[in-house]
């Protein structure tokens, strides 16, 4: 049996039935064929210095932006014009953009994910949340992106790597589907992906362990520790620096991400931004089975207050999720942790 295209996916999975459904599948194409479109544009050759390189003052988000987050930007915003989007939201835009008032739809884009990947040809990709439009559109633009992330009907994020990549769910589970360069379409090649429980690996910038809060360090430490420590096993560490690659490893074969908060100036609230990063991966990992929080909180419980908001964020196997927040919640239980994991297996692995 031939594995099924995006667009069968999209006809059997969000047709008519399910709400706003059409416009949703629509959407996606549109975004699909953007992305195809900026995969052309990186493969094509030398990307060229100014491409690579920062515009020199910072975005609207802290981050200054590459000549390809912008070349990008306005890529997915021509998209998005083609569909019925009433608002765009980017990394790149200070405020949303009002496409079309009576459109249903609420697009938030994180378009170039991974920038400091870009002139090292590692893995790059774009992140993608979809909602209701609410609230008045025309008056109070960023409205409809201040709904929690269980407000999202999609999400997803594509992969520029070895393979151009669409991770995606429409609220019935995450799938993958990789782009056919013959067949010049999306094919399905993971269908309803299950996170294993238990972790192996662990992603987080260890350059920056010094700032980091005693939860987060004594976390790190015990997984380091390995066999000679309370985990009593071993851990690997993995780091890509684009958390669509991260979340892409940890969908295939499990494993925990993390960029808590700490002491740096601006990085009280982590690096990763509520609206286009954090919400739309933790609704794809939560429909892969795993758990996503802001250390503590569930990500999806939160509501955001600012379009470019940081929050700290923690994703993965469900279990070390949960692990890592009671790290945070009972401090308590980490100072006398030694004797707890050697017999009562209160943090048994
Ligand atoms: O440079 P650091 O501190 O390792 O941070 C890497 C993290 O920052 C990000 O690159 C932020 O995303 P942008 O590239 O879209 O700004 C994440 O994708 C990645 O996980
Ligand atoms: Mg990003
Ligand atoms: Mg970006």
């Amino acid at each position: 049996m031939t594995s099924p295209t995006l667009d069968a996916f999209l006809d059997t999975h969000v047709g008519s039935g399910a709400p706003l459904g059409e416009a949703v599948s629509l959407t996606v194409r549109r975004l699909a064929s953007a992305a195809v479109a900026l995969c052309g544009t990186i493969e094509q050759g030398p990307l060229g210095k100014a491409v690579a390189e920062g515009r020199g003052h910072a975005g609207p988000s802290g981050d200054v932006p590459k000549e390809l987050d912008l070349l990008a930007d306005a890529l997915f915003i021509d998209a998005m014009r083609q569909a019925p989007v009433c608002l765009y939201a980017s990394e790149e835009l200070e405020d949303a953009v009002l496409l079309d008032p009576a459109a249903p739809l609420a697009v938030a884009v994180d378009p170039l994910d991974g920038s400091s990947n870009i002139d090292t040809n590692a893995p790059i990709g774009t992140i993608f949340s979809i909602l209701p439009k609410a609230g008045d559109p025309v008056g109070e633009r960023s409205a409809s992106f201040f709904q929690g992330g269980d407000a999202q009907l999609a999400a997803g994020f594509f992969i520029y790597g070895p393979q151009l990549a669409l991770v995606l769910s429409v609220g019935s589970g995450t799938h993958i589907f990789v782009f056919s360069s013959a067949g010049g379409v999306f094919v399905q090649a993971h269908g309803g992906l299950v996170i294993p429980a238990r972790a192996q690996e662990f992603a987080i910038n260890t350059a920056n362990y010094r700032h980091w809060d005693e939860a987060v360090r004594l976390y790190v430490d015990d997984c380091l520790k390995g066999t000679e420590g309370p985990r009593e096993r071993e851990f690997n560490m993995r780091w890509v620096a684009a958390v669509a690659a991260d979340a892409y490893r940890i969908l295939i074969r499990g494993g925990v991400y993390l960029y808590p908060g700490d002491s740096r100036r601006g990085y009280a609230e982590g690096r990763l931004r509520l609206v286009y990063e954090a919400n739309p991966i933790a609704f794809l990992i939560e429909q892969a089975g795993g758990a996503a929080t802001d250390t503590i909180n569930r990500i999806l419980d939160l509501t955001p207050r600012s379009l470019h908001q940081r929050v700290p964020l923690v994703f993965g196997s469900a279990r070390e999720v949960a692990r890592i927040g009671r790290y945070h919640t009972e401090p308590s239980n980490i100072a006398e942790r030694a004797p707890l994991f050697s017999n009562r297996g209160l943090f048994r692995a």
